[in-house]
């Protein structure tokens, strides 16, 4: 009996069943492991940096990015990892002691060698670009231009970092990497989501940059992608001179032009009285230069809303239009479409007053009570501003509205389709980062291979070959179990 209990239980090993199972088992152990390894192989977090300098019209900041060295090709992987805001003006303000332009860098770069390890200083990019306040100076002075930029340039090689140029960039290049910044951030290219337009509002220009199905009708204002194996048709234009500070100027020339000692600025709050100079404040191409610049004039403030809304129309040209549809000064544009991320000007302005969530006609009512409220007041509420910027907000605001409504004809409908955006995933909105992932060609124009698994098919195949393993185990030992499993009194 014993004799035939014991062959029984060899040919149970052999039988079929039994082999399957435990061919089964293995191979569900082996898968398991295996995919374990490949998923979460020890990659070596090896970083990499780049460093970008926007050097604006009113200021110049540094951004320092890094991704991790194995991903740079997927989108989404450079993170701002730190930022600097130089000190003093716009490096075209040093048109007159060039030498400082290049000074002016020097304590933002000293910052940057310390957010970079110091063994990838070499390894590290360093762009500079400049934008409309240099474009107005090479429209000037194209040998002060030059000269400063020389100066930045001189100082950006003396860094530890790999420089790689110092330029000029165009409004049409600002509008797009603005654009892909932002889409960027947003991961919209990898997965071919929808993308979002860009608004940049600066000091001295302003961009207006979407994805459009209407065809373009000139070079200046299209400009092609293909990212991640899409096509992408932008519309693109910038406003030179309709930045907020030079668009002041603009408004303020039309006022003076009835009266060249008093202005009686609408846009200003009712007891703001400040003696300014011609020259202080007329001193770009963008506003008509007037012959005695030390001549005074007494900028007065009114804080009538209508009124100045009215003026800051006067700014545009929204007649003779040539073309099927525009936004201003006979420029092309098709109909705004989608949703948009307003960012730099737009932000700090929209945000200070509180309006980045408001509808159009909110933000209307709210502006209208806010420029009529008093200087003193307006001071009390807000005493450590600058008078300077503090002075603006009216006026800025206004013109934002303006800008947005009259001169791009969004509307309340799609009022709500802008976001006025300071930064995404942490990472500023601005162009700096879309200039910096073309340069170091980070998006390419095909889809990089997907990862053997992502980490959901991950979790999934080890949850199914987890539970496989275990139901092998229960019917391995239901066939198995028997003779060792049951009491010895059965046996017997
Ligand atoms: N925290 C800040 C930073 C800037 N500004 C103002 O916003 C305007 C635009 O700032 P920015 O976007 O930095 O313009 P720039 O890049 O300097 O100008 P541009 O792009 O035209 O060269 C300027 O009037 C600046 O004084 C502000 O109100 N609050
Ligand atoms: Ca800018």
């Amino acid at each position: 009996m014993a004799e035939q209990r014991e062959i029984k239980a060899k040919t149970s090993w052999r039988s079929p069943r039994t082999i399957c199972i435990i061919f089964l088992f293995i191979a569900a152990v082996v898968a398991l492991m295996t995919i374990a390894i490949v998923q979460s192989k020890p990659i070596s977090q090896k970083y990499k940096y780049g460093i970008v300098l926007d050097a604006g019209s009113s200021h110049t900041s540094v951004y320092i990015y890094e991704w991790p060295a194995e991903k740079e090709n997927n989108t989404g992987m450079v993170r701002q990892l730190d930022t600097c805001d130089v000190e003093g003006k716009g490096i075209s303000s040093y048109a007159n002691n060039v030498s400082q332009a290049g000074n002016s860098l020097k304590k933002c770069m000293d910052k940057a060698k310390k957010s970079v390890p110091k063994a990838k200083h070499g390894d590290t990019p360093v762009y500079l670009g400049a934008t409309a306040g240099m474009r107005l100076l090479s429209m000037e002075n194209k040998r002060a231009s030059d000269e400063v930029m020389a100066s930045v340039e001189r100082t950006l090689r003396n860094t530890p970092f790999d420089y790689q140029g110092a330029r000029i960039i165009s409004g049409q290049e600002e509008g797009a990497f603005g654009w892909i910044t932002v889409n960027y951030l947003s991961d919209n290219f990898r997965q071919a989501k929808p993308t979002m337009g860009a608004l940049d509002l600066g000091g001295a220009s302003t961009q207006i940059t979407f994805v459009s199905k209407q065809s373009s009708v000139s070079p200046e204002n299209s400009i092609d992608f293909r990212l991640y194996g899409k096509d992408y048709q932008l519309y693109t234009h910038s406003f030179l001179c309709y930045g907020k500070d030079q668009v002041l100027k603009l408004a303020m020339a039309h006022q003076l032009e009835t009266d060249e000692y008093i202005l009686h600025d609408p846009c200003f709050h009712p007891g703001y009285k400040v003696n300014k100079s011609l020259g202080s404040v007329f001193n770009s191409p963008c506003a008509k230069t007037f012959d005695e610049p030390s001549r005074t004039f007494t900028h007065i403030g009114e804080g009538k809303w209508e009124e100045c809304r009215n003026s800051i129309r006067k700014v545009f040209n929204f007649s003779d239009c040539s073309f099927s549809s525009c936004s201003f000064n006979r420029v092309y544009q098709p109909k705004v479409e989608g949703m948009f991320g307003a960012f730099s000007a737009y932000y700090f302005v929209m945000n200070f007053l509180n309006l980045t969530t408001h509808s159009l006609e909110e933000s209307k009512m709210s502006l209208s009570k806010y420029c009529s409220t008093s200087w003193s007041e307006i001071k009390s509420n807000h005493p450590k501003v600058k008078d300077k910027y503090l002075a603006e907000y009216c006026f800025s605001a206004t013109y934002i509205l303006t800008l947005l409504e009259d001169g791009y004809k969004f509307t309340p409908e799609n009022w709500n389709d802008i976001n006025f955006i300071d930064k995404i995933e942490n990472s500023n909105a601005g162009w700096t980062l879309g200039y910096m992932l073309n340069l170091t060609n980070m998006i390419p124009a095909e889809a990089p291979d997907t990862p053997p698994l992502t980490n959901g098919g991950f979790v999934t195949v080890m949850l199914f070959l987890s539970m496989a393993i275990i139901v092998l185990l229960a019917l391995s030992c239901k066939f198995f179990g028997r003779p060792s499993c049951s009491s010895p009194k059965e046996i017997i």
